[in-house]
């Protein structure tokens, strides 16, 4: 039988390495010895073993669980008779290591629309209803943008109706050029879709987390170049993706498109008002399907009601405490609906219809802004209160 001795020296540093590579981190579930967890391995001569491990973040919520399978792992082997486990916590370049490693080894590419001193103006387009013509509003103001010598793009966050790529008659997938993402135009507009990453028409099942992953993509691996506007079409509603994309692009201030109905303006009010808590700046609220001229007599029908545009621009104010106004008003229009289904934006192929007209009146009030410090939140945190 081996005396003791025998026993304590049998157990080494690469015997220990060896069983600490069978722990897995419990959220990246790949072994701590991959990740450069483990900061150092101690023994002595009583079969006592030692180890540091790095956390990726301090109070990681996983630190007895780590604790418990690396003293369980090491404790197995022949001739240990304690294990004791120190915690540390990763630095910040030791975690751009992981991230990167995580990332198969490619730096993490950065949101140049959310740095600081960017160029490109972010409209986030959102509606409190589905059905309001957000995404007819989305690719006719990129388009009308474009035709005036805007570099354009669209990304279509609208995971339940993705249908910018059809409305804007954008055709085939995006190509990928070794990492980059090159997204495919049409009328000038660059577009990026949800709908382009899903096979046939499958209804995208994603919650939070992959839609936020997809939006940052979106944001970061897509080969933008130099843009002066840059649309996302939200999904109606509050959701995660309003959430994500104030996380993504802070700067990114908000559309809001509602119908003249006052059903539709309280929910499209409960959308803008999220901005009150993302520190968003709201840039106005756009009415669509404003009245319709009558084809005998040309007198214009309310058919959704009226003042709904006015209603949520007037409450987003008070709510806000910034002027939020009614950037315009687009009449129920047949050539509207049709140069969606076409792919050819009414604002080009009938630029003096009522709803073209209108269109562009909104996007010439969009270009002739001028990027301002007020209403924006300044993103700063006090160091110490007193
Ligand atoms: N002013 C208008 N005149 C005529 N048809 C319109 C008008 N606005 C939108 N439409 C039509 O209404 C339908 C819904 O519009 P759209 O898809 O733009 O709405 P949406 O708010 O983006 O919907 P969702 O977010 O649910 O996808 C489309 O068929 C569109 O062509």
């Amino acid at each position: 039988m081996a005396n003791e001795t025998e026993v304590a020296t049998a157990v080494t540093e690469e015997s220990v390495r060896k069983a600490l590579s069978t722990v897995q981190d419990p959220e990246i579930n790949r072994p701590i010895t991959d990740l450069g967890m483990v900061k150092s391995v101690e023994l002595d001569a009583q079969g006592t073993v030692k180890v540091a491990v790095f956390l990726t973040v301090s109070g990681c919520p996983m630190r007895d669980t780590i604790t418990d399978r690396v003293k369980t792992a090491v404790g197995r082997i022949p001739g240990v008779t304690a294990v004791e486990v120190e915690l540390d916590v990763m630095s910040e370049e030791q975690r751009k290591e992981l991230s990167q490693l995580l990332r198969g080894g490619a730096p993490e590419r950065e949101i140049p629309f959310a740095k600081p001193g960017t160029l490109t103006r972010v409209y986030a387009v959102a509606s409190g209803k589905g059905g309001v013509g957000k995404s007819s509003v989305t690719v006719n103001l990129a388009a009308a943008l474009a035709a005036q010598g805007q570099k354009v793009a669209v990304v279509d966050a609208d995971i339940y109706g993705h249908s910018v790529p059809r409305m804007l008659g954008v055709e085939g997938r995006p190509t990928q050029v070794q990492d980059m993402i090159m997204p495919p135009a049409a009328h000038g507009v660059k577009v990026i879709s949800i709908g382009m990453f899903t096979p046939g028409n499958a209804p995208v099942v994603w919650r939070g987390p992959m839609l936020h992953r997809a939006l940052q993509q979106f944001l970061a691996d897509v080969y933008w170049g130099d843009l002066d506007v840059l649309l996302l079409d939200l999904p109606p509603g509050t959701g995660d993706i309003a959430i994500s994309v104030a996380q993504l692009v802070p700067n990114a201030e908000i559309l809001i498109v509602t119908t003249p109905q006052q059903a539709a303006a309280e929910v499209a009010e409960r959308a803008g008002t999220i901005a009150l808590q993302t520190h968003q700046k709201i840039v106005g609220v756009i009415e669509n399907m404003s009245g319709m001229p009558c084809p005998h007599c040309d007198e214009m029908v309310d058919v959704f009601g009226t003042g709904g545009g006015k209603t949520v621009a007037d409450a987003l104010t008070r709510a806000t405490g910034a002027e939020v106004p009614v950037l315009g008003s687009i009449p129920i229009d047949v050539r509207l609906r049709e140069g969606g289904d076409d792919g050819n934006p009414v604002v080009l192929a009938a630029p003096d219809s009522p709803a073209g007209a209108a269109l562009r009146a909104v996007a010439d009030k969009l270009s002739g802004r001028q990027r301002g410090l007020s209403g924006l939140s300044l993103g700063l945190t006090p160091k110490n209160k007193f």
